[in-house]
């Protein structure tokens, strides 16, 4: 027990005087005990001071990053750095296509491939994707049924601050970047030209008509970002190049494109439009079918880009439109004159697609001599003249069996019909390509004729007839030889899958 006799003790003790300038004990006590206290409180409040510090540097760094070009984050100098991917195709890069003169940046776009930066970027690109998964933004992700929320900030992170050197083309509604997002995925982010209400409504429109979207023929939408002035678009990366390119741009003398592989792109492209026009409701019509909408990848597969003019329809409702959309030498004449649109429009802009595959000319070209100017009236003359084979183009090494060519001339022939109620629907235009197929696997496994289908005979009947009173001439006479019917090929109703 601590007894008064102690405390007396200590009290006297703590009385004494020290030897510290004679201070007695307790004082001494007492002024440690107030150094500690105020050396604790000195330290804490440093410590508050330098983390609000830290707090307002990263709030400065938040406020800061609509600047379109941030400095470069660490993650992106380390993706720039990693040595290219082994190269996983055998295939060599699209080729460039010559400048357009009509094109707001096409100067600056055309210098840029040229120059072979397009190459360095495209290196950028494919360097990034070696690199998969080091960056860190996986957080502000939200997600929203079919797609993705994007920050500005990811989309920056993922494109090295939307670069030059990661920019892979531009189109009329903007300009598109390659980029990498941290979980791999290779994307390509479109960022919609600002012009004042237009870009806002078609981002909606194309968000809408693609986000639930999903099929093998058509680009993915993956998600978006809308944050103050930007709108992005945010696709699957398709890692190819466009048809455009591989039609017109400069690949040697000899294109890779066979005739089997772009009659492949034309079924796909078929099949991804008939996704739009029957397999979606309400129905989709795309509005911009061209050879630079067709993406490639790297099996030659196609994949149809770009809803940015689409517009949703309701069945059986065609849509009158005050603004013709869409682009020159592809669009149908119903629609340039009266602004009707209907699914039959983007028939015949598959058709002038269909004929630009074949023949390798674009669909209008003024460097060509006079008469052959409009890729159409060209071929019609050809064909209505007896020289099909002459419209082939001459890049094509091997060259296609007459019938197939008559074929495919003609469902393309059939497509470009100044009456829209005659042009073959795209589900239609499926089954005349489809039993192409068929024709050439029986031809191939009995090597005659004797066992082509039933439906083909009344197929080939049934265009020739359509294309004698159209156009006359050779495509007509394909069928005089069509003497042997079978029914073994039934082909079934067909979902576009
Ligand atoms: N998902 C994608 N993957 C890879 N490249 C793409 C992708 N989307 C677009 N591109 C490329 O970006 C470029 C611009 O495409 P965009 O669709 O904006 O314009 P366009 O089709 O050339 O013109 P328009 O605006 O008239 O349709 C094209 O070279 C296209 O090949």
């Amino acid at each position: 027990m601590f007894s008064v006799y102690d405390a007396a003790f200590v009290d006297t003790e703590l009385s004494k005087r020290t030897s510290i300038f004679g201070l007695r004990l307790w004082v001494l006590i007492g002024i440690l005990v107030g150094s500690l206290i105020v050396i604790t409180l000195f330290l804490l409040s440093l410590c508050l001071t330098s983390r609000r510090r830290h707090h307002h540097h990263h709030h400065h760094h938040h406020k800061h990053r609509r600047h379109p070009t941030p400095p470069i984050s660490k993650e992106i100098l380390e993706i720039v750095h990693v040595p290219p991917p082994p190269d996983t195709g055998h295939l060599p890069p699209p080729p460039p296509l010559p400048p357009k003169p009509d094109h707001p940046r096409s100067a600056a776009m055309a210098a840029l491939y040229s120059s072979g930066e397009s190459r360095a970027a495209a290196s950028v690109c494919e360097t990034a994707s070696s690199s998969l998964g080091s960056g860190s933004v996986g957080p502000e992700v939200s997600h929203l049924g079919w797609g993705r929320w994007y920050t500005l900030r990811e989309l920056e992170s993922a494109t090295n601050g939307l670069c030059e050197e990661n920019v892979i083309g531009e189109g009329g509604y903007g300009i598109v970047y390659c980029g990498l997002l941290p979980d791999g995925t290779k994307v390509a982010v479109k960022n919609l030209l600002n012009n004042k209400g237009q870009a806002e409504r078609e981002f909606k429109v194309e968000v809408e008509a693609i986000g639930r979207v999903r099929h093998k023929n058509l680009v993915r939408l993956l998600g978006y970002c809308v944050e103050g002035e930007y709108r992005m678009l945010v696709y699957e990366y398709v890692n190819n190049g466009n048809l455009e390119q591989w039609l017109h741009g400069d690949a040697g003398p000899v294109s890779p494109m066979t005739w089997d592989i772009r009659m492949n792109i034309i079924l796909g492209t078929a099949k991804g439009l008939a996704y739009l026009h029957e397999g979606l409701e309400p129905k989709v019509v795309h509005r911009d079918v061209k050879s630079s909408n067709i993406l490639i990848d790297r099996q030659w597969n196609p994949k149809v880009s770009d809803f940015g003019l689409a517009k949703l329809l309701s069945a059986d409702h065609s849509y009158v439109t005050t603004r013709v959309m869409g682009t020159f030498g592809y669009v149908a004449p119903e629609y340039a004159c009266t602004g009707m649109l209907t699914e039959k429009s983007d028939v015949y802009s598959f058709g002038i697609l269909i004929m630009e595959i074949i023949t390798g000319r674009s669909p209008v070209d003024y460097s060509k001599p006079q008469g052959e100017v409009n890729l159409i009236e060209w071929l019609k003359s050809m064909v209505g003249n007896r020289k099909s084979e002459e419209v082939v183009d001459p890049k094509i090494a091997e060259k296609p069996s007459s019938r197939a060519l008559k074929r495919a001339l003609l469902v393309a022939l059939r497509c470009v019909d100044p009456d829209a109620a005659k042009r073959p629907k795209i589900g239609h235009v499926i089954h005349m390509l489809e039993a192409e197929d068929l024709l050439f696997r029986d031809d191939r496994r009995s090597g005659g004729e004797s066992s082509r289908s039933h439906r083909d005979y009344q197929l080939e009947h049934k265009d020739s007839r359509l294309d004698k009173r159209k156009i006359g001439g050779e495509i007509t006479d394909q069928s005089e030889d069509d003497s042997t019917t079978s029914s073994r090929h039934h082909p079934q109703p067909t979902r576009w899958r």
